[in-house]
């Protein structure tokens, strides 16, 4: 598994705020306890993503959570015009043609992670959502077919990690939101873990919003979550 010299990188405060004000708050209260974040879509489409670039230069490290989707031709201009705000991952979904694409629009130093089954879904969900799949061997297929392709990482949740670590081998990434502190509220996610259960799972990175952003000490949370993955 490719390594981070400094753990505070292996956690990614999800900034899913209403402006970008309120980011730049949070961002200040967590001062260096973190030093990697996602913008998401409430965040992305309230200037975010200025903000996402400026907190790059500003020297943290920048998630955009676009989960591109489209036709080849869109996803891959998409995936090269989000190159120029110096992020350091962007998402996609992980549809096969999606992925090429997003290959194809790829410039150096911006790694895509592919979106397998969002951790806000069970079986039943995947089922009413037409796939024959259970969601473990969904996520498993499309980790391969990821790999296959040249997909940087992997966003799944911590349940998987295993078993797409034996599909994607060393070198790629995995990224697991649905993470929960013990005792946190689940919220809408399904496929939950703690950290120190992602972490001893083999991952690289975890993604953590709410529990973060609702706290009322972020920065201590956020140390707590990072010491967590140290120990595990
Ligand atoms: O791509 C993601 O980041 C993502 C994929 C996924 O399967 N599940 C998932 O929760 N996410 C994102 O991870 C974050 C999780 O936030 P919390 O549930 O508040 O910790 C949100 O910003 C989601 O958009």
């Amino acid at each position: 598994m490719p390594e981070s010299a400094d753990p505070r990188d292996r956690l990614i405060v999800a900034l899913d705020l209403p402006d970008v004000a309120a980011a730049e708050r949070l961002v200040a209260r967590i001062g260096d306890a973190a030093t990697f974040y996602k913008i998401g879509y409430r965040l992305a489409y309230a200037g975010g993503l200025d903000f996402a670039a400026r907190l790059a230069r500003a020297g943290k490290k920048t998630f955009l959570d676009l989960k591109l989707h489209d036709i080849g031709n869109t996803v891959e201009e998409g995936v090269r015009s989000a190159s120029a705000l110096g992020a350091t991952f962007l998402t996609v979904h992980a549809y096969p043609q999606t992925m090429r694409a997003a290959v194809r629009g790829r410039t150096s130093g911006l790694k895509i992670l592919a979106v397998t089954v969002l951790t806000s879904y069970d079986d039943a969900d995947a089922a009413e959502a037409g796939y024959a799949l259970p969601v473990a061997e969904l996520v498993a297929r499309r980790a391969e077919q990821a790999a296959e392709i040249g997909i940087d990482g992997i966003v799944c949740s911590a349940a998987e990690a295993g078993a797409v670590r034996e599909r994607i081998g060393p070198s790629r990434l995995i990224v697991t939101p649905g993470i929960r502190p013990a005792g946190a509220e689940a919220g809408d996610q399904k496929r939950v873990m703690t950290p120190g259960q992602a972490r001893a799972a083999g991952i690289d990175h975890v993604v953590v919003g709410r529990p973060i952003t609702g706290a009322d000490d972020p920065r201590a949370v956020a140390q707590r979550i990072v010491a967590e993955m140290e120990d595990a």
